[in-house]
């Protein structure tokens, strides 16, 4: 597979704070990547970089093979975003929003409505097309947030964020949306810290903590690099602890000597951040 991104060596400081330290990253083409961290790992920060909002202080990032900056015109078109916040004009119906948006991009026409009734179609929104985005539930406005996004028809999407605050339908149904995404063969980059969220749906998953990147690959090789079960049990100072193992037959073993209560599960991403960084993801 193609190259599609590649970061080289990308700081990005607040002041003294270092957000994103010195970062090497390459994205395939048509992959699905996750990054996935803890609140201030430094995500949106990256993000923000990638889609030329925020310049590094140091380093460079090529996008198909062209430097990102403010005003790569072309690169601009390229991309799709979908930011954390809120970005839909809330007294504008959902129809008037994609409207809107296909203008920025100079879609007009009959190019204009059937890419917009394309984009209503698939994102079950036909139906709430005259009303007030600002009516719309939750999860209909990151679906319509999705089709904006979408109108001029990007090869790359990013999302920060996409599913925070959306019942779990809606998120399945917006999970449905991006597979359907990639299988067109679009390259889609999300942050999340839904562990479940990168494991259904990233073939890649970077993790991310303090700025840097401590560990790339598949969501099933980052797990077998710890093991395939998990003890999670108390110390003698009632702190819990948790032991990886290869094998049922040593967890077992191991288990045998526990004094106090204790559970045994599989092995799951969350075990993988946690050892690495001795933080929770949430
Ligand atoms: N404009 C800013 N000025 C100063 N510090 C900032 C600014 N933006 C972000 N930071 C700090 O940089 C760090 C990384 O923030 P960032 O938003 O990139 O993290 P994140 O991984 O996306 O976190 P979250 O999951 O909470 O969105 C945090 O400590 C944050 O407080």
């Amino acid at each position: 597979m193609d190259q599609i991104i590649r970061i080289e060596n990308v700081t990005k400081k607040y002041g003294d704070f270092c957000a994103v330290d010195d970062l090497n990253l390459i994205i395939k083409k048509g992959s699905f990547f996750g990054l996935l961290g803890p609140n201030g790992a430094g995500k949106t920060t990256l993000i923000n970089m990638l889609i030329g909002l925020l310049k590094p202080v140091s380093g460079e990032i090529y996008i198909m093979d062209q430097k990102m900056e403010r005003n790569n015109v072309f690169l601009k078109r390229q991309i799709g975003i979908v930011p954390q916040y809120m970005n839909l004009d809330k007294d504008l119906t959902v129809k008037e929003n994609l409207i809107l948006s296909a203008k920025l991009f100079g879609i007009t026409g009959k190019q204009r409505e059937e890419q917009i009734e394309s984009l209503l179609n698939h994102m079950d929104l036909k139906k709430v097309e005259n009303r007030m985005s600002k009516k719309l539930s939750g999860g209909m406005q990151r679906k319509l947030m999705i089709a904006k996004a979408l109108i001029h028809d990007p090869e790359i999407l990013f999302l920060d964020e996409p599913t925070v605050g959306v019942d779990l339908n809606s998120r399945r149904k917006i999970w449905d949306i991006l597979k359907l995404m990639k299988d067109r063969g679009k390259t889609i980059i999300l942050t999340t810290h839904y562990i479940e969220e990168a494991e259904s749906l990233c073939d890649e998953i970077a993790l991310m903590d303090k700025g840097k990147i401590f560990y790339k690959d598949t969501s099933d090789n980052l797990k077998s690099s710890l093991g395939r079960y998990t003890i999670e049990y108390f110390d003698e100072n009632k702190v819990t602890r948790y032991r990886y193992f290869e094998t049922i037959d040593d967890a077992n073993k191991f288990s045998n000597d526990i004094k106090e209560s204790f559970i045994l599960r599989d092995l799951s991403l969350e075990d993988v951040f946690y050892n690495f960084t001795n933080r929770k993801v949430i």
